[in-house]
């Protein structure tokens, strides 16, 4: 068999003149719809227009233009069934060997800002998605072409042996259908949003790889990268690498939880994340001063982290953050001079996020979990409090200051898995107890961090406690103040144990469970 009649409809005309003039030289009719047609026949190219083929004119602004039997039965005739071969002949119809169509931008729409809704719908394609099903299906005997960095491999076999391969086309079909199930599930997430129902019956999202892994959380298991179609442009699918070797699993999930808490912050913020858990945040006047408070917060545990920022990288924190070993640094970019410091080390990664935007992370989304044999979905937890909404439970209310390192604490605490206790002092973390199975055991780690530091610091807890050992724990450590959700049947224990003490205790009446 060889490839006589391809039938082209392009919404993305890259390349599409070159393709078709060598399939034209090679002998191969094409036939067009509109606009391609157009394109074609101004370029030179011999093409016969749809309406020649359909005897039909395009109508309805584009809306039916292919979707006719002529079209259709050419794609799914089954060349060897005699039935197919005489109906096809008794009817005047011709086989169509080649499909070469990409769809309407309905992603490109949408991701306009303010974009109409009749204008997100004229933008679903119909009549292409149908061609691209029926010649997939009908890949024994049909090619099919969906992404333009298929077109070389297709000229190639159509020049060397009339028709692309089998094993070409079934590579060919199933990406089509990757496709077309990709498009459908944007088209249904957009409208379940749209109708305010983003937790539907059946959930149909779909990711675009961005590259593959060179292994997950172990060298012995396999992984790859994957970014939603309509990612932020503030994320790490985003980012761009400016120097280093290739991102690990652990680097991207670390790097990701780093930006998701330096977010947190509109001031200029520093965060070292380790194992997904941030081991110091600083906050000050300039990056330089931040990053010095996330570095002293624990010196130890930042040797090999990630580190996050939400200013610039000038040079002056550059030759600070080159005096360790970081796995990475990620900000909105970095100077010149910065680049230079920071690029004679080998071994560090650099990702230039381009402005973060700390109004957008108090944008609910939805975060899924994964678990044997399906997924959990939740909205990912964005609330952020002020301080006219706490309430004071103690005698002593915060002072200014502590009132202002408490709600750093909160910030940072919601970040932390639970259980999990952080101290602060100073604009920093001061002791960061995370992960533990009881909540007196993160208080004793964050504790003993923290050292001599802990006397006058303050302690954020991310859910109540359930009994009044925290708080006295808390308060021989000489902790001033304290910030929690507050609602255990035991809050009173709590509440004379921090009375008895001079502390002054906060509720939310908010958790921020992490696990
Ligand atoms: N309605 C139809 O019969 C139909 N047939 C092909 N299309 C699409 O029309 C686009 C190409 O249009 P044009 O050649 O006019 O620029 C392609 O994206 C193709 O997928 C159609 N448009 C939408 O459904």
């Amino acid at each position: 068999m060889s490839i006589k009649r391809a039938l082209v409809s392009v919404s993305d005309k890259t390349g599409i003149v070159d393709f078709c003039r060598e399939l034209s030289q090679m002998g191969v009719e094409i036939i067009s719809t509109g606009g391609t047609s157009s394109l074609l026949s101004k370029e030179g190219v011999p093409v016969i227009g749809i309406s020649d083929v359909t005897g039909f004119p395009e109508i309805m602004d584009g809306r039916v233009k292919t979707l006719h039997p002529a079209v259709h039965s050419g794609l799914l005739a089954v060349r060897d069934n005699e039935e197919h071969t005489r109906q096809m002949q008794e009817l005047g119809l011709g086989y169509i060997d080649l499909v070469v169509v990409n769809l309407y931008p309905f992603q490109e729409t949408i991701a306009k800002p303010d974009v109409a809704y009749e204008d997100a719908i004229e933008n679903i394609d119909i009549g292409g998605p149908t061609m691209l099903r029926s010649a997939a299906k009908n890949h024994a005997f049909v090619s099919v072409v969906v992404d333009a960095a298929d077109y070389s491999q297709v000229l190639e076999e159509v020049r060397s042996g009339g028709d692309t391969t089998l094993e070409t086309r079934k590579r060919l079909a199933a990406k089509v259908f990757r496709h077309t199930a990709a498009y459908d599930a944007l088209i249904s997430d957009y409208l379940s949003n749209v109708n305010g129902d983003p937790l539907p019956e059946r959930l149909t999202v779909t990711y675009e790889k961005l590259q593959d892994l060179r292994y997950g959380e172990n060298p012995h298991q396999q992984a790859a990268f994957y970014r939603k179609p309509l990612a932020a442009q503030d994320t790490l699918t985003t980012a761009e690498q400016l120097h280093g070797k290739e991102l690990s699993y652990n680097n991207i999930n670390d790097a990701n939880a780093a930006l998701q808490i330096v977010k947190e912050f509109e001031e200029p913020a520093v965060v070292a994340v380790k194992h997904m858990n941030p081991c110091g945040v600083g906050i000050g006047e300039s990056i330089y001063e931040a990053y010095s408070k996330a570095y002293a917060a624990d010196p130890t545990s930042i040797f090999g982290g990630i580190v996050a920022a939400n200013r610039i990288i000038d040079s002056d924190t550059a030759n600070k953050l080159s005096e360790i070993f970081l796995e990475i640094v990620l900000a909105p970019d970095f100077t010149q001079e910065a680049l230079d410091i920071l690029t004679k080390k080998k071994n560090i990664r650099l990702l230039k996020t381009g402005e973060l935007n700390a109004a957008r992370n108090r944008e609910s989304q939805f975060v899924v979990t994964s678990i044997d044999g399906g997924m959990i979905v939740q909205q990912s937890d964005v609330h952020s409090i002020e301080a006219s909404e706490l309430n004071v439970v103690t005698d002593r209310a915060p002072s200014e200051e502590e009132m202002k390192q408490l709600l750093f604490g909160w910030k940072v605490v919601k970040h932390v898995k639970s259980n999990a206790i952080v101290l602060a002092a100073n604009d920093m973390t001061v002791g960061v107890g995370a992960g533990q199975m009881n909540r007196v055991g993160a208080a004793k780690i964050a504790i003993e961090q923290a050292g001599d530091q802990a006397k006058g610091a303050v302690l954020a807890s991310d859910a109540f406690f359930p009994m009044g050992d925290t708080l006295e724990l808390a308060a021989k450590a000489g902790i001033t103040a304290v910030i929690q959700p507050g609602g255990s049947i035991k809050d009173e224990e709590s509440i004379k144990v921090a009375n008895e003490y001079g502390i002054a205790m906060v509720f939310t009446g908010v958790r921020h469970f992490k696990h």
